[in-house]
């Protein structure tokens, strides 16, 4: 058993023995082998060596067996010369094979961890947007990273294992046999000392290492909870050091507790394992010995059976937990392959045409729209991560129709919560209307590609999002290959050259999360920068609500007037600028639009729009 080392048997103890009950797929077994076949040469390979490193296992035991009975007891030194050489040569090649079979086995298991790593990261990375407000992709991604490297395990350790351990357990079983077949025998009855007492372990480990796992998990959420900026304000703000210090305690002692007693029983196991052979080896001698006194057995085969007993505890052991070992992969793999089978809500249709670049019209017709609900869009087996909700929000738009000519300016407006930015999403398929339809030079959102839709919408948002990366990175994320000139004709436009200038790093600055620190104008100035990188026909902006200084606001108007010159463009306004240069203003009420036409008719008009102009808009401009 020199592959598979006792690291494997661990594992086994404390893996989770539920999955044992699951019931496997044939369909999960076809996939799994065709995620193998890329790799089927070094799989062979690796077999191969695996075999040949388990069967021998028995060589040394019957060298000794040679040199003692034949060499030593009957003082033929060449000859005991001759085998040690041999027992040397054999611990040699050994310990090749076990480096080699060492190398495919990560081979293989890290090729198959990128295979899956790039196939999961492609699937998440092209669900829809409700499947990230519902789900915690920190949670997610941790997850998926366990799943990813237990999914490997069946193919390194769980196939190496199961391989080697039969091999070891059938040529050494055999050769003990032919030793001896009554010592054998007894030996081996003590043997399910140690299975029973291995079955006993494994199950209290399990449960223990889950509740261990959730303890951590628990202590964990709590410190992220709180060690982030928001939540050491939350805790400063309400004075609560010593709650918040005995609710961690609380945490910790349930960590400590379970520590504790996976200590103990895996002590237990441990002596257990050390017992058996202890006895079986005392078996050996003392009924081999008076065997040998009669004659019947030599002195070497004693040394023999002693030293293959002791190899055989190991791939016993072993064979028990196969089962598990092997389940546990597999359901590891379920879980990866339905992660990649999960349908997202926005999806290409079959046959969908490319929607010019240059696309003017903005149309929406008698759209409604209800945001998904939880179960919709997360995957039931990550009910630890999906937080279950069923509270419906409701419909929140209703019968919205209205259209922008290419070119046109149209203002959103309406009380906080009305839909405004729920209007916006729905341009790029951010989400899909429940029903009507929303058309962009003519066409229908949903017949069109997701990559053409892309491209001739462009958004700027309040809190626009930057990589943690360069300027430059962050501006060319928008248009690849963008030479320095474009780029810095952007950042004029925008309004931002100058500050970009004036940064020692200039376009290298590094920025978005702990990088540069932008304010919020910067920020926005910079994502209007990237959208004229990016020049799509119609651009939707939601304007900043924070208050900006005069000059920051000045630029950042300069800024959005390039942006929107000759596009067409949906703006929630928060701005009397805006409002007034829309060719239209959309006045929105709990989701229906009450009002629409130009700033001076909706002014003349009175009502809701009246209202948002003295409290809003008006405030604004003394
Ligand atoms: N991801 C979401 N899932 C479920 N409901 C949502 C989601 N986002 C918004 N809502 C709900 O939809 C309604 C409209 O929200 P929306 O953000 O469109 O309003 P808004 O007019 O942009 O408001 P504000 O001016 O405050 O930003 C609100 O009742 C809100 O609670």
């Amino acid at each position: 058993m020199s592959m598979v080392g006792g690291g494997a048997a661990w594992r086994n103890l404390r893996a989770d023995r539920s999955v044992v009950d699951q019931r496997l797929k044939r369909e999960t077994l076809r996939r799994v082998a065709r995620f193998a076949r890329p790799h089927r040469a070094l799989i062979s390979v690796f077999l191969v060596l695996t075999v040949v490193d388990a069967s021998l296992v028995v060589v040394n035991p019957l060298l000794i067996r040679r040199i003692v009975d034949d060499g030593i007891l009957k003082d033929d030194g060449r000859l005991v010369t001759l085998l040690a050489v041999a027992m040397a040569a054999t611990s040699i090649v050994t310990a090749i094979l076990a480096v080699l079979a060492g190398w495919l086995s990560s081979r293989i298991g890290e090729g198959l961890i990128f295979d899956l790593r790039t196939q999961v990261f492609a699937r998440v990375q092209r669900q829809s947007l409700a499947f990230f407000t519902r789900t915690q992709t920190g949670a997610l991604v941790s997850r998926l990273n366990n799943d990813v490297i237990g999914a490997q395990r069946a193919f390194t350790s769980a196939l190496a294992s199961t391989v080697s351990n039969a091999i070891a357990v059938v040529v050494v079983g055999i050769t003990m046999l032919a030793l001896s077949w009554q010592v054998t025998v007894m030996c081996l009855a003590l043997f399910p000392i140690l299975l029973v007492t291995s079955r006993y372990v494994s199950l209290r480990l399990a449960g223990l290492t889950r509740r261990q796992m959730d303890g951590n998990a628990d202590m964990g959420n709590a410190m992220t909870e709180r060690f982030n900026v928001g939540g050491a304000m939350l805790l400063k703000l309400f004075g609560r050091r010593g709650e918040e210090d005995a609710l961690f305690a609380d945490k910790a002692a349930v960590v400590r507790d379970l520590g504790i007693r996976i200590s103990l029983v895996t002590r237990i196991f441990g002596a257990a394992m050390m017992l058996v052979p202890a006895l079986a080896t005392a078996l050996v001698f003392g009924i081999g010995g008076h065997f040998a006194i009669s004659g019947t057995l030599t002195v070497g085969t004693i040394l023999a059976l002693s030293t293959l007993l002791l190899r055989l505890i190991g791939p016993l052991q072993g064979l028990s937990n196969v089962r598990i070992d092997v389940m546990t992969a597999l359901v590891s793999f379920e879980r990866v392959f339905e992660v990649l089978d999960l349908p997202s809500l926005i999806e290409e249709r079959p046959g969908a045409v490319v929607l010019p670049h240059e696309a003017g019209s903005l149309e929406f017709d008698r759209v409604a729209f209800t945001y998904p609900r939880a179960e919709e869009v997360s995957l039931a087996s990550l009910e630890t991560v999906a937080r279950v909700e069923s509270r419906d929000t409701g419909q929140v738009l209703t019968e919205v129709s209205f259209r922008a000519e290419p070119g046109e300016m149209v203002a959103l407006v309406g009380p906080s919560g009305a839909g405004k930015t729920t209007v916006t999403n729905l341009v790029a398929r951010l989400y899909d209307v429940e029903s009507g339809a929303v058309r962009v030079g003519g066409h229908d959102v949903r017949d069109v590609t997701l990559q053409s839709l892309e491209d001739a919408v462009g958004y700027v948002t309040q809190d626009a999002h930057m990589f943690h990366d360069t300027i430059r990175a962050n501006l060319l994320y928008a248009r690849p290959g963008a030479p320095d000139d474009a780029v810095w004709d952007a950042l004029e436009a925008a309004q931002i050259a100058s500050l970009v200038r004036s940064l020692p790093d200039g376009l290298d600055t590094v920025v978005g999360d702990r990088g540069y620190r932008l304010s919020g104008g910067e920020r926005q100035r910079l994502a209007i920068a990237r959208l004229l990188l990016k020049a799509p026909g119609i651009v939707v902006l939601d304007e900043a609500t924070a208050h900006l200084d005069s000059e920051s606001e000045a630029a950042v108007q300069r800024a959005l007037d390039a942006a929107l010159e000759g596009r067409t463009s949906l703006v929630i306004a928060h701005r009397l600028s805006t409002v007034r240069d829309a060719d239209r203003i959309l006045v929105l009420e709990d989701g229906r639009i009450v009002q629409h036409g130009t700033h001076l008719e909706l002014l003349a008009a009175g009502g809701l729009y009246a209202d948002l102009y003295r409290t809003q808009f008006l405030p604004e401009a003394v």
